[in-house]
């Protein structure tokens, strides 16, 4: 299978010292994949990595390819952005309808009519498994859906940009039992169809979902760059 995502010898580096890595690892298509390890460890940080979205202040080095190409440091574009999809462990739900938020983003990708726009976002919320719970109402205003229809309106936006990789990080852990379990069905559901990374504290949920696991064992501690590479 095709590799998505590859790493090799990936550091994110805070001034001149190490935070995070170096890791080495690759996201076949189709594939879901865990990201785990200790509170700190950089979980987060690798995921914003991914897409060249780091705080100001971090940087990163080694080698990114997604897909064919290879991203080099601060190089990310749109056009990365919309191949590979950070959800955000808390989902942001924008002001607007339910059918807006399906939307946004989407709406600076591509350029299409109304229709043909809409149809790519209800198609997302199929596949994000929100579809049957929202279809009478997608101009209702998207902040009345529950944590976890948030969760996955947050899933279908990032679906709706047809994403060769999707980078969650905690899709679950602000959910109860029952919210887990749907948001997992449409986590489980992309398995073959997409390159996943999912971050997950919750060794049952990587057992669950996962094909393979990359742990991250230490906590990030800034040791010097020379160090640690
Ligand atoms: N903007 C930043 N500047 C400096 N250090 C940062 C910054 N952002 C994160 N860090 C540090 O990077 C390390 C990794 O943080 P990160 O949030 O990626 O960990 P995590 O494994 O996702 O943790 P958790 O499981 O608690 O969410 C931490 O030590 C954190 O303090």
């Amino acid at each position: 299978m095709d590799n998505v995502i590859t790493v090799s010898q990936l550091r994110v580096l805070s001034r001149d010292k190490t935070l995070v890595g170096p890791v080495s690892f690759s996201v076949e298509h189709g594939s879901t994949t865990g990201l785990c390890g200790p509170s700190g460890a950089g979980k987060s940080t690798i995921l914003r990595a991914l897409v060249d979205l780091l705080p100001n202040g971090l940087s990163r080095d080694g080698d990114l390819r997604v897909l064919d190409r290879t991203i080099p440091p601060g190089k990310g574009d749109a056009d990365l952005r919309a191949k590979v999809v950070l959800v955000p462990q808390m989902p942001v739900v924008f002001g607007g309808s339910i059918l807006d938020n399906a939307l946004f983003g989407l709406r600076h990708v591509l350029r299409a009519s109304p229709e043909v726009l809409k149809a790519r976002a209800e198609q997302a919320l199929e596949e994000a498994g929100l579809w049957k719970e929202v279809a009478d109402r997608l101009d209702s205003p998207a902040q009345n859906l529950s944590a976890g229809q948030r969760q996955r309106l947050c899933l279908a936006r990032a679906l709706a940009l047809e994403p060769a990789g999707l980078l969650l990080d905690e899709p679950t852990s602000a959910l109860d039992e029952r919210s887990r379990d749907k948001v997992e069905q449409s986590i489980a559901a992309l398995h073959g169809r997409r390159a996943v990374l999912i971050v997950s504290h919750d060794p049952a949920q990587v057992e669950r979902l996962c094909d393979t696991t990359i742990h991250l064992d230490q906590p990030a501690t800034a040791t010097p760059a020379a160090v640690a590479g």
